[in-house]
């Protein structure tokens, strides 16, 4: 992984009015908020990552999560079309700032739709997961525009968590780990790795051995440890009371160089 450049956007300050479809809502405190995403940004930074900030959506309270209005794949960068309707503003700004990248831009059209957190890739394996953000006709064009770049789509049903990669992330051998009681079938990924947390089922990879993980999984930090995986924690206990990980919060963009 020679490329560390991360996409982020800074909280809005309406981020207590983000959507929870899965959870309980619970108090969100937003300057606590805005402390942990720069300690977020800050770890990014401590690991030889460059950032770089998308212009704000402080009208979109969910626009911190910036991994779903986008997806890059080599040099092509996807702006989606959320089946939430709440979330679909969170696209604008977003081609000015890939295009200075070098990314060339394309989109999810109606009547697809599909968030990038339920994306899960893996070199040029690509898995979708199908449920309340994406629908299939989103997959079709996905699978269409990446067929050019010579990755494989695969659907995967979502029904028992808000994104694919609320269940499931990729560590870097390509292990895929989850947090069983809600994924759909683990039988998917042969080689399946079960998590004993929730959040432990969600890495963002910081190149070589090293991953980013939520500090509210220290079981699966220590499992993951134990496999030889250097772990950084951050605490993102407020993103998490609005359904969200550590993936989320940055898009990586690896290529094009
Ligand atoms: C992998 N995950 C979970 C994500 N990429 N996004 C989380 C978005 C959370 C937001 N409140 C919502 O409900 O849309």
């Amino acid at each position: 992984m020679d490329r560390r450049l991360a996409l982020v956007r800074r909280p809005s300050p309406l981020l207590a009015d983000g959507l929870v479809t899965h959870i309980e809502r619970t108090p969100v405190d937003v300057d606590l908020a805005v402390r942990q995403w720069q300690g977020y940004v800050d770890a990014l930074v401590d690991q030889g990552w460059q950032v770089i900030e998308a212009p704000p959506a402080d009208a979109c309270p969910d626009g911190v999560f910036i991994e779903d209005p986008v997806f890059v794949h080599r040099d092509l960068a996807v702006l989606m079309r959320s089946g939430a309707p709440e979330r679909r503003g969170e696209t604008e700004g977003l081609a000015d700032v890939l295009t200075a990248q070098g990314y060339r831009i394309a989109a999810i059209e109606e009547p697809g739709t599909m968030d990038g957190g339920d994306i899960l890739t893996h070199g040029d394996q690509v898995w979708v997961g199908v449920g309340g953000r994406t629908n299939q006709a989103g997959v079709d064009q996905l699978a269409v525009l990446l067929s050019e770049l010579g990755a494989t789509v695969t659907a995967v049903p979502t029904t028992k968590a808000l994104h694919l990669k609320s269940a499931v992330t990729a560590l870097p051998d390509g292990t895929v780990i989850g947090y069983e009681p809600v994924v759909d079938d683990p039988t998917t990924w042969p080689g399946f790795l079960a998590m004993p947390e929730e959040p432990g089922a969600h890495v963002v990879l910081l190149g070589d051995d090293r991953l980013l993980m939520s500090a509210a999984a220290p079981e699966s930090t220590g499992l993951l440890a134990a496999r030889g995986l250097d772990v950084v924690t951050v605490d993102i206990s407020e993103f998490e009371k609005l359904e969200a990980c550590v993936t989320c919060l940055s898009v990586r963009l690896r290529g094009p160089a």
